[in-house]
């Protein structure tokens, strides 16, 4: 048998009765899903052993990803079906603009980093990639195209941040409290709600367009990764370093 017959989703789901949408589309992001939810930088973020340097450096970029992520909500509002995901969606952003920014403001301020770097920062390429997929999948896709590369970013803060609670904070405010924005009850409803809502559009879809959610996830995966990685190491990671760039 073909392999992408095989890892199908109508395979696993007999191979698995009642096995979730969703399940299946994390699956399918092996190896990259656990190497993101596992990555050294969320278990420096728990352990309090993150460099100042590279925490930030990572809100630097993550600064400039939560804006284009507030536009891909804007997106996700507008294709949303009904009242009620549109009021999900829209309470999240509504989150994600104030709480939120003020988290980062006070951690920039901790840091030393000034406004105008945080304010005026260009973003990497890992960045920029992650950033084109959500705003391209969100805006030219399908309400199920840009609620599964929304689904890959949140799920993933989720998983770490969940593990990471489970154990004594660390001293640093910005580390502290970046765990506890992910674990609180409220943002597993949240991700339980994207999960929800995709897993009961998911198996209605043709097996093609499973396949394009499946290849979706994948690649956000492998950005949430690299993500961490440029972060943590200050380099680009291989597929990102571009020679003709340097
Ligand atoms: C690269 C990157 N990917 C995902 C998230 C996760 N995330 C973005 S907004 C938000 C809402 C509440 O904090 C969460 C969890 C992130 N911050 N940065």
């Amino acid at each position: 048998m073909h392999a992408s017959i095989d890892s199908s989703f109508q395979n696993f789901s007999a191979s698995a009765p009642g096995a979730r949408f969703t399940d299946w589309i994390a699956t399918r992001a092996e190896p990259y899903w656990t190497s993101a939810t596992n990555h050294a930088f969320t278990r420096a973020i728990g352990d309090g052993s993150m460099p100042d340097e590279a925490y930030a450096r990572y809100l630097i970029e993550d600064y400039t990803f939560i804006t284009d992520l507030a536009s891909t909500l804007g997106y996700l509002v507008a294709k949303a079906p009904n009242m009620r995901a549109k009021s999900r969606l829209s309470a999240f952003l509504a989150l994600l603009t104030s709480e939120e920014n003020d988290y980062f403001l006070r951690s920039f301020d901790a840091l030393g980093v000034p406004a105008e770097t945080y304010e005026t920062a260009a973003q990497g390429p890992v960045t920029r990639a992650f950033a084109d997929l959500l705003l391209t999948s969100s805006g030219k896709g399908s309400y199920a195209e840009g609620l599964t590369c929304l689904l890959c970013a949140e799920w993933c803060y989720l998983t770490w941040g969940r593990r990471e609670a489970q154990k004594p904070r660390p001293e640093k405010f910005y580390l502290a409290e970046w765990i506890d924005l992910h674990a609180v009850s409220g943002f597993e409803d949240f991700v339980d709600w994207i999960r929800a809502e995709l897993d009961e559009i998911g198996p209605a879809l043709s097996p093609l367009k499973q396949e394009t959610l499946a290849e979706l996830f994948t690649r956000m995966s492998m950005l949430e990764d690299a993500f961490f990685e440029a972060a943590w190491t200050g380099e680009l990671p291989a597929a990102f370093d571009d020679p003709q760039r340097r």
